[in-house]
């Protein structure tokens, strides 16, 4: 694959032609000026200068005496560059000293190749704010994680970190209020000064809506915190109002007080960059236009603060129409929260695809495109690698080459086998947004034309049948190798679950592809193979019910979506042929999934149900649920089943007079079961215990709507 500059560049030419960089070479710049953090970065990258020398390497920023005769290449664009390597000189030029940084992280990637190209770039990104919003729900990053995250923004020319995970207790309700303890305000500390050395502007987020109050000691409140976080050498500030309900959610009252600490802190200060703040309504499914949320924050809000928005709905791509929808609303350009690689609600999956959908005419629309990652931070660099990419340059964005290129900077010795891995873990499965990936795109032919050939002829197409059984060993070679791989420890520690499962999936393809050559034509090679397919089948649940136990998506599920289900089909087929060809009744089930789960509250509609063995649990959301009157939520058995347990959890306190539960044997006669608060809080259990039951049903029974939170629908058979 050729070289490729990251982010791809603006304008890049190259003379075809190249130096080698001589070891002497004469400096010019103004160190202590502008371009101080790019002459700081090219230090590390090239051998101590001389006074007297031929070759001249030339740093500064527009106005710096050292480039005047460069001005007109300049890009007029905040944190452009213009670099130029000629036979006898090297220029770095900035717009501004972002720019010359950026211009010096060019460089350090062209310095990676075996002689130096003689090149001229014209740079500079098309979103001014790019990068990552740590906001996802569960197991904050690590220390650790965050620092090799800031190293990967500055050389992706990612300008935005911004930290707002919901677990931390002083960045939400209750402790917003409270300055950090010691310990975590050193390591806050230790991120600001990481995030200035890569030029990346570290935003830190309070998410004060639960249990704020309008009032002046909240208000002060406020203030403090953002002193104590500009103390630690914070310059960037936002305030979330997402996923909250009740007082907090008043548009006109967070107007006010956004419009307070602009006026108050960011434009006192001087030196802090401009609000950002996440509406309550954030997203379009969400927003009722008419009850004027949007329009107050657009009318109300200082200009200079900027609204983010994730699209037409929480897990949106974006493109013109999303954006042509609330830019006139919030009356200025809307700052993308892209809620992708985030997988939060989809736990047992990890999303290594490509970064795609996202539409590339919509440059001028968007004030920022910031992503939400996966609390898996190594692995989440493949899709932020793309994010970097597409934000910076969004005409030149091809996604499959940028995924391959994410691929090989991750994972340079064993990019080949981690590319194995990620094509086949990139989907989401079933899951309450209806937000799905594609995978296996390079096998699905293969294993369509095996699939339907065999079950509609059966017959083996023997081209698709040696493809599928190629790719199964690269999958068996590829998880091996790259579980003891010691390239990015942090990165195979996220993923060695993971890379059990995907193991699994392929050994389980190698015995279904043998019971297919054996079906009619050798009855012990085929019984063999079914032993080991079921085998295999047994120690994928075993990994499925033994790593990743968290209590929204437990297990680790991989090749979820065409590569396992194929397999599995394949799997009931042959059995089926073995059984009509012998006389014999082999159990054909691959896997059963006995619960189903619908509803007509469009928010719970989609929701997946899980089964751990005897449990059965709904698949629970973060998002403020509204459940209009009457509304239904019904979980069917496939056959009647006898109940041990069953709890409920809608995260308020009066459920049991907002909803009805029910069970049913028969399907016609429905019982109302009563809700027995089990912590005094937002959990309920109904009394089950040795019920037979077909269906159970959760009605509104209120006569209007109700906003409740599905924290958990589950229950346990006998
Ligand atoms: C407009 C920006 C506000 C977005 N706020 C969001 N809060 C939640 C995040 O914490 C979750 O990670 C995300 C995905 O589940 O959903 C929503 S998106």
């Amino acid at each position: 694959q050729e070289f490729h500059l990251q982010p791809t560049p603006q304008v890049y030419e190259t003379l075809q032609d190249s130096i080698v960089l001589p070891d002497a070479y004469r400096f010019s710049a103004d160190v202590e000026g502008a371009a101080s953090d790019a002459v700081r970065l090219l230090g590390t990258l090239l051998p101590d200068h001389q006074e007297k020398a031929d070759f001249r390497i030339t740093v500064g920023v527009k106005g710096d005496k050292a480039v005047r005769k460069y001005t007109r290449l300049i890009p007029s664009k905040a944190e452009g560059y213009y670099l130029k390597v000629g036979k006898n000189e090297i220029v770095i030029a900035g717009a501004d000293a972002r720019g010359a940084y950026y211009g010096v992280q060019t460089l350090a990637q062209l310095l990676t190749l075996p002689k130096l190209p003689l090149v001229e770039v014209t740079d500079y990104p098309d979103i001014p704010y790019r990068g990552v919003v740590e906001g996802f729900y569960g197991t904050p990053w690590s220390h650790e994680a965050r620092l090799c995250q800031l190293e990967f923004y500055g050389r992706n020319k990612m300008n935005v970190y911004l930290y707002g995970p919901k677990d931390d207790p002083y960045h939400s309700t209750p402790n917003w209020r409270k300055p950090y303890p010691e310990r975590e305000a050193a390591q806050l500390k230790e991120l600001v000064d990481k995030a200035k050395e890569n030029n990346v502007i570290f935003y830190w987020a309070i998410h004060p809506g639960q249990d704020i109050k309008w009032n002046d000691e909240d208000r002060q409140n406020l203030l403090n915190k953002f002193e104590k976080m500009y103390q630690l050498g914070v310059r960037g500030f936002a305030v979330f109002f997402d996923d909250i309900s009740g007082e907090g959610t008043k548009a006109d009252k967070q107007a006010d007080l956004l419009n307070y600490l602009d006026d108050h802190f960011v434009k006192v200060k001087g030196d802090v960059e401009p609000l950002i703040m996440c509406p309550t309504e954030y997203n379009k499914a969400w927003s009722n236009v008419k009850g004027g949320y949007l329009t107050t924050l657009g009318e109300k809000l200082n200009k200079g603060i900027q609204i983010m928005w994730t699209g037409n709905s929480v897990i949106a791509t974006i493109d013109r129409e999303t954006m042509d929808f609330i830019n006139p609303l919030l009356k200025r350009k809307a700052y993308i929260w892209w809620n992708f690689p985030v997988s939060d609600y989809v736990r047992d999956h990890l999303l290594m695809g490509p970064v795609y959908g996202n539409a590339l005419d919509i440059k001028d629309e968007m004030e920022g495109f910031v992503s939400n990652p996966m609390e898996h931070a190594e692995a989440s660099k493949i899709a932020l690698y793309s994010v970097a990419d597409y934000a910076w340059n969004l005409s030149d964005y091809d996604s499959d080459l940028s995924w391959k290129r994410a691929i090989k900077d991750l994972m340079p010795q064993h990019a080949a086998y981690l590319e194995t891995f990620a094509a086949h873990n990139s989907d989401l499965g079933a899951n309450g947004h209806r937000f799905r990936r594609e995978e296996s795109v390079a096998l699905q032919p293969a294993l369509e034309a095996l699939l339907s050939t065999y079950e509609k002829q059966h017959i083996i197409d023997e081209d698709a049948w040696r493809q599928v059984n190629e790719e199964c060993c690269k999958i068996v070679t590829a998880s091996d190798i790259l579980s003891v791989s010691q390239e990015n420890q942090p990165f195979i520690a996220e993923i060695t679950p993971w890379l059990m499962q995907f193991k699994l999936v392929g050994q389980y393809g190698e015995a279904v592809l043998q019971m297919m050559r054996w079906a009619v034509t050798d009855k012990t090679g085929f019984e063999t193979a079914y032993e080991h397919a079921k085998s295999l089948q047994l120690l994928m649940y075993k990994v499925d019910t033994s790593y990743n136990q968290n209590p929204y998506q437990p297990g680790i599920k991989s090749g979820s979506k065409v590569l396992l289900p194929t397999f599995y089909a394949l799997f009931e087929a042959s059995v089926g042929l073995y059984n009509q060809a012998y006389q014999a009744a082999l159990d054909t089930r691959a896997v059963y999934m006995p619960y189903t789960w619908n509803s007509d509250v469009p928010q719970l509609a989609a929701l997946p149900v899980l089964r751990k063995g005897k449990m059965g649990n709904v698949s629970p959301s973060n998002e403020v649920i509204r459940w209009q009157a009457g509304g239904e939520a019904l979980l069917m058995m496939d056959q009647m089943r006898t109940l041990k347990s069953l709890t409920v959890d809608l995260g308020i306190a009066d459920a049991p007079k907002f909803i009805r539960l029910e069970i049913t044997a028969d399907g016609q006669r429905w019982e109302a079961i009563p809700l027995q608060p089990v912590n005094g809080k937002t959990r309920f259990k109904a009394e089950v215990e040795g019920r037979n039951v077909q269906k159970i049903r959760l009605t509104n029974i209120t006569g209007q709507e109700q906003k409740v939170y599905f924290k958990q629908f589950g229950f346990e058979e006998k």
